[in-house]
């Protein structure tokens, strides 16, 4: 489990993160959704220490990153996997060497096993026979799957993905969702996403933290999400057309 105490963090005195607490559930896909610039990449870099923050904690389990030195960071980061916005892969590496990058850094294994291991995480992820190709010769989606097993290649306990549907087209975005809550699920890993995509709040938000001017407006289920009364959400969530006919439907489905 992660914990989020009272988390702030300003960027020359404008403070983006106020006072957020949130506990992001293990085993669980875990959201963050909110309005573009509303802190949701700030609060994902500042869960994975990527951003120091000015006041809080956070905890892993019952291990506080704020107060750690770099060796217990490096550690930590090791039962961490990061999907970065766009896949951020190594453009001049192929994807073979882009999904080993990591057990170069954090493994012991001979170059066979970490070969062996990164094509047995190419192939979880649906992708055969592409591992000489370079990223530049490979679509958009089938980047965010060599991005998405780089992520899961050292095992992690914790996956983060930042957008991982951004720039994809609707189907694609249910593949991909449909993969990381999978890989949640079959690896018992405690996955935070950031989006701002509705289908995937639908389709695979566990548990949904809504951000909105920087603090939490609201937490819950996708369930719950669907009959809230939180009007920062709502507009939020109702602002197209499809959106608000969907809720139309259900509300008189459970009328009747
Ligand atoms: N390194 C930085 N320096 C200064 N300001 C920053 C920095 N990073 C983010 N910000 C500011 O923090 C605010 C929140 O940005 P953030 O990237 O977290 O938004 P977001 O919700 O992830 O948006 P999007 O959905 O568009 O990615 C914005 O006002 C942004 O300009």
């Amino acid at each position: 489990m992660i914990r989020a105490e009272g988390v702030c963090k300003s960027f020359d005195k404008k403070e983006v993160l106020t006072d957020i607490d949130a506990v992001f559930e293990p085993g669980k896909v875990n959201l963050i959704i909110g309005k573009s610039g509303s802190g949701k990449t700030v609060l994902l870099k500042s869960l994975i220490g990527l951003h120091s923050i000015d006041k809080g904690k956070i905890f892993y389990n019952d291990r506080d990153i704020t107060v750690m030195n770099n060796k217990q960071i490096k550690d930590i980061r090791k039962e961490l996997g990061v999907v970065f916005q766009g896949g951020a892969l190594f453009d001049s590496l192929s994807v073979l060497e882009n999904v080993k990058f990591p057990l170069n850094l954090f493994s012991s294994m001979t170059e066979k096993e970490k070969t062996e291991r990164a094509i047995f995480c190419l192939n979880r992820v649906n992708l055969n026979n592409v591992e000489n190709l370079y990223p530049a010769e490979i679509s958009g989606g089938m980047k965010k799957r060599v991005a998405i097993a780089r992520a899961i290649v050292l095992q992690p306990k914790y996956l983060f993905c930042d957008e991982p549907n951004s720039g994809l087209d609707p189907l694609t975005s249910i593949v991909i969702d449909n993969l990381l809550s999978e890989l949640t699920h079959e690896y018992d890993m405690t996955t935070v996403i950031n989006t701002h995509d509705m289908n995937s709040v639908f389709e695979i938000g566990e548990k949904v933290l809504f951000i909105h001017e920087g603090h939490k407006e609201w937490e819950g289920s996708n369930e719950e999400i669907m009959y809230t009364n939180n009007k920062a959400l709502n507009e939020f969530l109702f602002s197209s057309k499809l959106n608000r006919m969907v809720r139309e439907k259900l509300e008189k489905k459970s009328e009747e």
